[in-house]
């Protein structure tokens, strides 16, 4: 039954049950008077602070007919009254999720909502209109038989981003401007930076909102609930502003990191590559044994495993003077490390000299160790049968270590294995991403396998994009390209007869990861390595 505020009939409507309510108006099941068609009518007075309706009808003609568009049945003006009348549909994900009672949503469903929700947008942006209120909310599912379609609704804070005078892109603005859309899923850029939306805007919000489902208790800025206060709102920008990626995503599958960075990479009136992201996140499906279909199933069929995320980092108290103390002794301790004696691969006499000026002044070498773990001790510590506090090296740390040891790997089996802890740091990590500690492990293994007696220019797999020596400009490859050339390294490395030769496929890895959006080790760059790791075993 309507509501005593509202009346009774609207046009040709009759009002049902309440479906929601928004800042300015409500939305009613409501059933024509004539064909009985049920539909969903959004209401607003006409004089309403924000009236929204009259702005959103003008989307809809644009966005009829794409999947998970509602359809505008009707709309007008009825006494005090502007309604819209819309396909009924479903419940939000908000509400369906709200309702479930988990802390976190399982990966298939989120991945299907990423799936469902840039391909939506990549409809409505092929069709000039920018979202940009994108949240849990404004996703419902359709009735059946439509109830595993995500459908797009509220575009009251929508707008048409090509100009349709001119047919260009609206302009970029460096005034500061307020900020349109939501607290929780609003780009840093929009939200924080009074930025203009555009394209790239809308699909940050979606990877903000896929990166809430999966973590406990949401987003950190979320937990407050809506500030009531500017001061409140500042912190929560503050917060949002200065969260960084590898925090955010911490714990869970690399892809939702890489894909927030990439959004924020975006130019402003860039087109995004909406079809990679459902692909990665089809490929994500796979790579975990679930079926890659995007439909939505709620509730979700199976039990499914669950992504843990680690607790934030910022509720774990750290004195951070402590941790550079204690990273700045271990670099010291990296310096010094005992390099021990060892078997050359060739005439390496120039390495042989160092090795010797090296361990002349290196302190004995702790020994007994896992290869992944820091000792810290106290003297007490060290007193026999007393197990030594340890501390996970960082990614970078390892890496480094790696790409030290890499000269002691003197022969095949030992280089065979220091690819294949190459692999398990990364594998390891949260992020997939190349940093540069790991193409200096690439540049050192091209070395070793080159012509270790020599010191060679160092490789520099990883030069900036854009400088490349020719003065031509090289911008990232498109990932087709990079699954190619990585599936012909990977074939390559099977059959090469001499470690020049894989020396040679190291550095065109370095490149391709290199020229890579994102450097991402994909899983067909762990097929390569894996490869490498295998070829330099069997020739022994
Ligand atoms: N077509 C629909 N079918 C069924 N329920 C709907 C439909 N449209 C909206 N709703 C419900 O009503 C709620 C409010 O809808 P909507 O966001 O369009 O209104 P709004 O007034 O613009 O809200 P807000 O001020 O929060 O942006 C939705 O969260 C949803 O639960």
């Amino acid at each position: 039954m309507a509501h005593n505020y509202y009346p009774p009939q609207i046009g040709n409507w009759w009002l049902g049950d309440n479906l929601g309510s928004g800042f300015s108006g409500s939305i009613f099941r409501a059933t024509n008077l004539h064909t009985g068609q049920v539909v969903a009518l959004k209401i607003q007075r006409l004089n309403a602070e924000c009236p929204t309706n009259s702005y959103e009808r003008h989307f809809y003609p644009a966005l009829q007919g794409g999947l998970g568009m509602p359809t505008l049945w009707a709309d007008g003006t009825y006494g005090k009254w502007d309604y819209l009348a819309i396909d009924l549909l479903g419940p939000s994900l908000d509400s369906l999720f709200r309702r479930s009672g988990k802390a976190v949503m399982d990966l298939r469903s989120v991945c299907c909502i990423g799936m469902q929700v840039i391909n939506r947008l990549e409809f409505m942006h092929s069709r000039g209109v920018l979202h940009r209120d994108i949240q849990l909310g404004n996703c419902v599912v359709g009735l059946p038989p439509n109830d595993k379609i995500i459908y797009m609704i509220d575009f009251g804070f929508s707008k048409f981003y090509i100009d349709p005078a001119t047919k260009r892109h609206i302009p970029d603005s460096k005034v500061k401007r307020d900020f349109i859309g939501n607290y929780w899923f609003t780009s840093v850029g929009v939200h924080c930076r009074g930025r203009v939306p555009s394209r790239r805007d809308d699909l940050e919000a979606v990877a903000l909102m896929l990166i809430h489902l999966l973590t406990p208790g949401g987003l950190s800025w979320t937990r407050n609930g809506v500030p009531r206060t500017d001061a409140a709102h500042d912190r929560l920008m503050r917060e949002k502003r200065d969260t960084r990626p590898e925090d955010l995503c911490c714990g869970l599958p690399a892809e939702f990191e890489e894909f927030l960075r990439y959004c924020r990479r975006l130019k402003f009136a860039e087109c995004p590559d909406y079809s990679r992201w459902i692909e990665e996140f089809k490929a994500l499906l796979e790579y975990k044994g679930q079926p890659t279909s995007s439909l939505f199933i709620w509730p979700p069929p199976d039990p499914q495993p669950i992504v843990q995320a680690p607790p934030a980092r910022r509720s774990q108290p750290v004195d951070p003077a402590k941790v550079e103390g204690i990273l700045n002794g271990l670099v010291n301790d990296m310096a010094n490390v005992h390099l021990g004696e060892r078997q050359v691969l060739g005439d390496r006499s120039e390495v042989a000299n160092r090795v010797r000026v090296t361990n002349a002044n290196a302190p004995a070498a702790p020994t007994g160790y896992a290869d992944d773990v820091i000792v810290i001790s106290s003297d007490d510590e060290n007193a026999p049968g007393k197990a030594p506090a340890a501390v996970r090296l960082p990614k970078a740390m390892h890496l480094a270590k790696l790409a030290q040891a890499v000269p002691d790997a003197t022969d095949n089996v030992a280089l065979a294995r220091v690819v294949l802890e190459f692999i398990q740091v990364l594998q390891e990590n949260r992020s997939r991403t190349l940093t540069k500690e790991g193409f200096a492990v690439l540049d050192a293994l091209y070395k070793q396998m080159a012509d270790p007696s020599v010191y060679v220019q160092p490789l520099r797999t990883s030069r900036p994009r854009n400088s490349a020596a020719d003065g031509v400009e090289e911008g990232p490859e498109p990932r087709h390209v990079k699954t190619n050339k990585l599936w012909t390294l990977r074939r390559n490395a099977a059959a090469a007869k001499s470690n020049k030769a894989l020396a040679q496929l190291v550095a065109e890895f370095g490149t391709v990861i290199n020229r890579s959006s994102g450097r991402t080790v994909t899983k067909d760059a762990f097929g390569f390595l894996d490869a490498l790791s295998g070829r330099l075993r069997s020739l022994g």
